[in-house]
């Protein structure tokens, strides 16, 4: 063997891309391990997302579909795929980008300045909701009126709402978001580990809310979060890169490490932990909430009010904690079974959890 033969056989300076067995590798697949190149990687991954479209039929032609965009990678690369893919196989969707404005200051003023310039890169109207037009609050005024500890609960609660609102308003058939593999793998674990079985069931669902006010879709259900962020990377796409300065959740912090670290172990792990959730069944005994209208603003709600409407009310009342069960009386009935009940549920819902 000629020494520069043996050489390159060494540091594989000679392999080509295993896929096209053409171009130079670039990047190893995070999924798969594959050493493949930049167009290969856009290939197959682009594939998989319209492979996913197709075989869990997520929408009809003529439909309108509104992309939650937080300015974030995921609904950035989100909103640049779809757009690519409604193009290439004619899809026939009317796409919107739908941004809730929470109200944090350093953080979301600048990733939605990130998504009014998507809005001109990808030619996709935007419409901007915020939380202080909705519910007369800012996430600033709250994390104020509450400190850090919590906060996470009001934002999620009154984002899903506001989302909702925001595609009533665009009069759109389905709302997609960025949720991506490691998203749900994590959010499965966290359902395991809280004993909740009712959202442990739905959590894998890749369309969800079909008998609520707008069903949606999360098209990256099985792509991986390190691909999302080398297909950005790759393809120099404008996108906001900074946490969230309220964002303190040890908890989902500890499940996302732990995911992190079988990833390295043994890349699967992401898709086995999503089919493991999706093959749980529940038992017939498990008692599942009933879906019926808040009293108060006609909202979907298993309780007399939303849980919106719950954490509002003790804002209103100067009394924020009520909400999340950390002080006596409330609505629903003061010191009630059903009050305590109530608060339990609600303090169970932590940032980021999938309800959808
Ligand atoms: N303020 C918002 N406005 C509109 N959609 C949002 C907003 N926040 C979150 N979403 C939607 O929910 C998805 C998951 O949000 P999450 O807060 O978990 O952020 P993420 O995983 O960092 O995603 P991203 O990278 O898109 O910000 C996002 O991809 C997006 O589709």
């Amino acid at each position: 063997m000629e020494a520069s033969e043996a050489k390159s056989k060494k540091t594989g300076a000679s392999r080509l891309c295993c896929l096209c067995n053409q171009r130079r590798p670039v990047l190893k697949r995070p999924k798969t391990l594959q050493q493949i190149c930049k167009e290969c990687f856009y290939e197959v991954f682009e594939e998989e997302i319209h492979q996913v479209i197709v075989k869990n039929h997520l929408f009809k032609s003529g439909e309108r579909v509104a992309i939650g965009a937080s300015g974030g990678k995921d609904s950035t690369v989100l909103a640049y795929v779809l757009s690519e893919l409604n193009r290439r196989h004619s899809y026939g969707l009317d796409l919107f980008l739908l941004s809730i404005d929470e109200g944090i200051t350093g953080y979301r003023d600048d990733s939605l300045e990130t998504v009014k310039r998507n809005e001109l890169q990808y030619g996709l109207p935007l419409q901007i909701l915020s939380y202080k037009d909705l519910y007369g609050w800012t996430m600033d005024d709250i994390v104020k009126m509450i400190g850090l500890k919590n906060n996470c609960t009001f934002c999620g609660v009154f984002r899903r709402q506001a989302l909702d609102r925001g595609a009533a308003l665009l009069k759109v058939d389905k709302l997609v978001t960025g949720h991506n593999a490691d998203d749900i793998a994590e959010t499965v674990l966290l359902n395991i580990l809280r004993g909740d079985i009712a959202r442990l069931s739905r959590c894998t669902s890749i369309t969800t809310g079909e008998d609520g006010p707008i069903p949606r879709c999360k098209p990256f259900k099985y792509t991986y979060e390190k691909e999302i962020v080398m297909y950005a990377y790759f393809k120099k796409l404008d996108y906001f890169s900074t946490e969230c300065i309220y964002s303190p959740n040890a908890y989902r912090g500890f499940a996302r490490e732990f995911i992190k670290d079988l990833e390295r172990l043994r890349p699967r792990a992401i898709l086995d932990i999503i089919k493991s959730g999706e093959d749980f069944r529940i038992a017939t005994t498990t008692k599942m909430p009933e879906q019926g209208t808040c009293e108060r603003c006609g909202y979907i709600s298993s309780q007399k009010w939303c849980k919106a409407c719950v954490l509002l009310d003790g804002l209103n009342r100067g009394l924020p904690k009520m909400g999340i069960g950390r002080a006596r009386g409330g609505v629903n009935g003061d010191h009630t079974k059903e009050t305590k009940k109530l608060a339990k549920s609600i303090e169970s819902k932590k940032c980021g959890s999938l309800d959808f």
